[in-house]
């Protein structure tokens, strides 16, 4: 049983909260933070699974500085508008935080914060595998973990109050079903097997891709990222949980993210940052262009320097800095950009990397960043509209939340965004991974392929998935 370290005068604050839905006759959210023993972040999604599957998520940034994890839907917002969905999430989150009660410690990442993520484009039909998602879905947990850099533990509790409710018996209930889930309820995890890996036409893909690089060559645009699938199907149905577990082994720095909207699960290890903020602080890492990991520190670092210098790559990346630099231009201050990109290695890959500061102007929310920032060129491509309309042509699939920003956002509107690559879908007894590539117009088809066997890598690993 993980003990409760310090409570607050939680009732009373609770009970102010049940009266003033009573009179203003509209919901009110209570919000109780609390100091905890340490747990273990993924223990605690596991522990979350009888009570509350389909209603969990994970994040762990990829600085260690904050993991969260949540259990249990107190609110879910929902936006099915197109490219309003930024600012029709924002808006019906503060118009429901207006009343909210808060009581406790206050904490980076502990009170209202809701987990969730954006569509990559709402124009693309949605495809079976999506149907649970809407084109904005946030959850605010009834019960959410923060673990900060220190390994700090703070348990949120957050109740909607109506004017229906008896103060008493929704406080009991609450209490029960916290201590229920800090109760060590491990219980050990049948695993189910891979039946097959099936990669989604590559072929057709490739020939796509060449015909793409044809109009690029002739000017038309400079870059489109493209992506393609890989369906895994196994023989009952894959638990978030275990993939979670083997992402966090893994690929500890990358973004680990889950988001589970009923009987599917948005998961991945995403190296890529679209914006953080920090009060008035901004950053936002520019990461495009890549090259594999060498067997030995000499072919390695061999593998680097062909990166920093390549022609193709550096172009890639470019492209990404000059998109994201106008932009936090028009909503900061200040903006400060590093003159040349450093390199990113995880696990399997190596990236071209920039990260872009800024001060932001008063007033903002990061939801506003990933508004004006979502899709850089890093997955969508420059000029922005065109290359959108050659990807929802040429891949012929959904992205769904692929590619997509994923995230949190708190009461304050800070928050961190990642971009949802080296991610999948687990749906049923399928998880379908996304991998893609920014495609320029000295790109190759056969290169860019291997590129993306590459980011296939960590989500096949995860989910068990082999290729020949
Ligand atoms: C679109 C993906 O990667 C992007 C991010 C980093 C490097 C990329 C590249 O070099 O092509 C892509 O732009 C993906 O992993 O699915
Ligand atoms: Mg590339």
């Amino acid at each position: 049983m993980v003990r409760i370290l310090q409570q607050s005068h939680g009732l009373a604050a609770f009970e102010r909260a049940i009266s003033l839905a009573h009179q203003s006759k509209r919901e009110v959210l209570f919000s109780q933070v609390t100091l905890i023993d340490e747990v273990d972040p993924l223990q605690f999604y596991e522990a979350g699974y009888k009570l509350y599957q389909g209603e969990r998520s994970f994040w762990q940034d990829r600085t260690g500085e904050l993991t969260l994890v949540g259990a249990g839907n107190a609110q879910t917002f929902t936006s099915n508008k197109k490219n309003e969905r930024f600012i029709d999430i924002k808006k019906q989150w503060n118009e429901f935080l207006l009343e909210a009660v808060r009581t406790g410690e206050n904490h980076a990442g502990t009170g209202p914060v809701a987990v969730g993520g954006f569509s990559f484009d709402p124009r693309q039909e949605a495809e079976l595998e999506w149907t649970n998602f809407s084109n904005g879905y946030f959850q605010l947990p009834s019960f959410m973990l923060t673990v900060n850099a220190k390994g700090d533990c703070f348990l949120t509790s957050n109740i909607v109050c109506s004017e229906f409710d008896d103060s008493k018996k929704l406080w009991e209930r609450m209490q029960e079903e916290r201590n229920q889930l800090l109760s060590d309820t491990e219980e050990s995890m049948k695993d189910v097997s891979v039946i097959k890996t099936t990669e989604i036409e590559p072929v057709k893909w490739k020939t796509s891709l060449t015909s793409v690089v044809k109009r690029l060559k002739k000017g038309e645009m400079e870059k489109v990222v493209l992506a393609r699938k890989i369906l895994v199907d196994f023989d009952g149905k894959k638990r978030s949980d275990t993939v979670l577990e083997r992402l966090r082994d893994d690929q500890s720095a990358s973004f680990i993210f889950s988001l589970e909207v009923l009987d599917s699960c948005f998961i991945g290890a995403t190296p890529e940052r679209l914006v953080k903020k920090s009060d008035e602080h901004i950053l936002s890492t520019c990461l495009a262009g890549s090259i594999a990991r060498g067997a030995t520190l000499e072919e390695d670092q061999h593998l680097s320097d062909l990166l920093l210098n390549d022609e193709k790559n550096l172009h890639e990346h470019e492209l990404v800095v000059r998109m994201i630099t106008e932009n936090l231009k028009d909503l900061c201050r200040e903006v400060t950009v590093p003159s040349s990109p450093a390199l990113m290695k995880i696990r399997d890959i190596q990236h071209l990397y920039t990260p872009v500061k800024g001060i932001a102007q008063k007033g903002m929310s990061v939801v506003d960043f990933v508004d004006r920032l979502h899709p850089t060129p890093a997955l969508g491509g420059t000029p922005t509209h065109l290359a959108m309309d050659v990807i929802q042509k040429e891949e012929k699939m959904n992205r769904g939340f692929y590619a997509a920003p994923v995230g949190w956002m708190d009461a304050e509107g800070n928050g961190e965004f990642a971009v949802a690559i080296r991610s999948g879908l687990l749906h049923d007894r399928h998880a379908y991974l996304y991998a893609g590539c920014g495609v320029v117009k000295d790109s190759n088809a056969e290169s860019e392929y291997q590129e993306t066997l590459i980011k296939f890598r960590p989500m096949l690993r995860a989910v068990g998935g082999t290729m020949q």
